[in-house]
């Protein structure tokens, strides 16, 4: 597998404090892959992602993106492979339609008109929200801010994405159309999913989750080995999935087979076991 962001014994400590909030991290991403970074409030998530995309200087440590490692000259360029999607929608708009927040970043570029056009089309296309070009952006729903977002970001052309809490505000119908559509677009345009929670229930589509406690990693694995950990992820101030929970408390009284399962697998169990009454 292909690396797209290596880390090295990264170490950031805020100016006005003792203790590292990035403490020695090394982490390395592979193209087109989806990692969750999870951990509690204050754990470091946020400093993370100011790290990877420059907006703050580590201390001692690298970061190499594609191949380069991050310094003062390369830093612009290595930002516009990146692209950031935020907790709340409301902050990322600056248009007074959609079709404008989605031209914004690519003002930025400062691409020809006509070819902003076909660019806005695509990304909204691929959010499916064409039908909304002349909307007002807050006259949406909060799931559909987000795809609004989304498109934003893609039509900058990232190679990654990184989800800063970007469905924590959202009511589970909205979480789970962002979550899907990422996966998708994540498959259809081989782009690398960064996402940052504080809640577990979102990795369940990534294949690699690194858990993050004092600036450290401190668990990394595919999402079934970091939910069968169960209720030893409160350690880090993590609650236990839901269905890791369910399925402790019906072990007591049916037969389950080991280890984690997701909530279709427990889904199917609980059928066949319904059908063999
Ligand atoms: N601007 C700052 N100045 C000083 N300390 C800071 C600053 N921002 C964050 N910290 C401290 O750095 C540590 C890591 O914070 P960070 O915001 O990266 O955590 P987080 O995991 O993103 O938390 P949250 O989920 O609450 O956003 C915490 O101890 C926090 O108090």
């Amino acid at each position: 597998m292909e690396k797209i962001i290596s880390i090295k014994n990264l170490t950031y400590t805020y100016p006005d404090s003792k203790t590292p909030a990035i403490n020695d991290l090394s982490l390395d991403i592979y193209k087109n892959e989806w990692l969750s970074i999870v951990g509690k409030n204050g754990s470091g998530k946020s400093t993370l992602t100011k790290l990877i995309d420059g907006l703050i200087e580590a201390d001692s440590g690298t970061i190499a993106i594609d191949g380069e490692i991050i310094n003062e000259e390369n830093i612009w360029d290595a930002r516009t492979k990146i692209g950031i999607i935020f907790q709340n929608p409301d902050h990322q708009f600056v248009g007074a339609t959609v079709e404008d927040d989605v031209a914004f970043g690519l003002e930025n570029q400062g691409m020809p008109r006509e070819q902003m056009v076909k660019e806005i089309d695509r990304a909204l296309d691929l959010v499916k929200m064409s039908g909304f070009k002349t909307r007002d952006p807050q006259s949406l729903s909060g799931g559909q801010k987000q795809r609004v977002a989304i498109a934003g970001v893609l039509a900058t052309k990232p190679q990654i994405v990184i989800m800063d809490e970007s469905t924590s505000m959202l009511d589970p119908d909205g979480r789970k159309t962002v979550l899907d559509l990422v996966q998708k677009l994540r498959q259809e345009q081989d782009l690398t999913i960064i996402s940052i929670t504080h809640d577990i229930e979102e990795t369940e589509l990534s294949q690699r989750i690194v858990v993050i406690n004092d600036g450290k990693i401190v668990q990394e694995g595919t999402p079934a080995s970091i939910y069968d950990i169960g209720p030893n992820l409160t350690k880090f101030g993590l609650e236990e999935p839901f269905s890791s929970q369910l399925v402790q408390t019906l072990r007591d009284s049916v037969k389950l087979p080991e280890g984690y399962l997701s909530e279709e697998e427990l889904k199917e169990q609980l059928w066949k076991l319904h059908s063999n009454m």
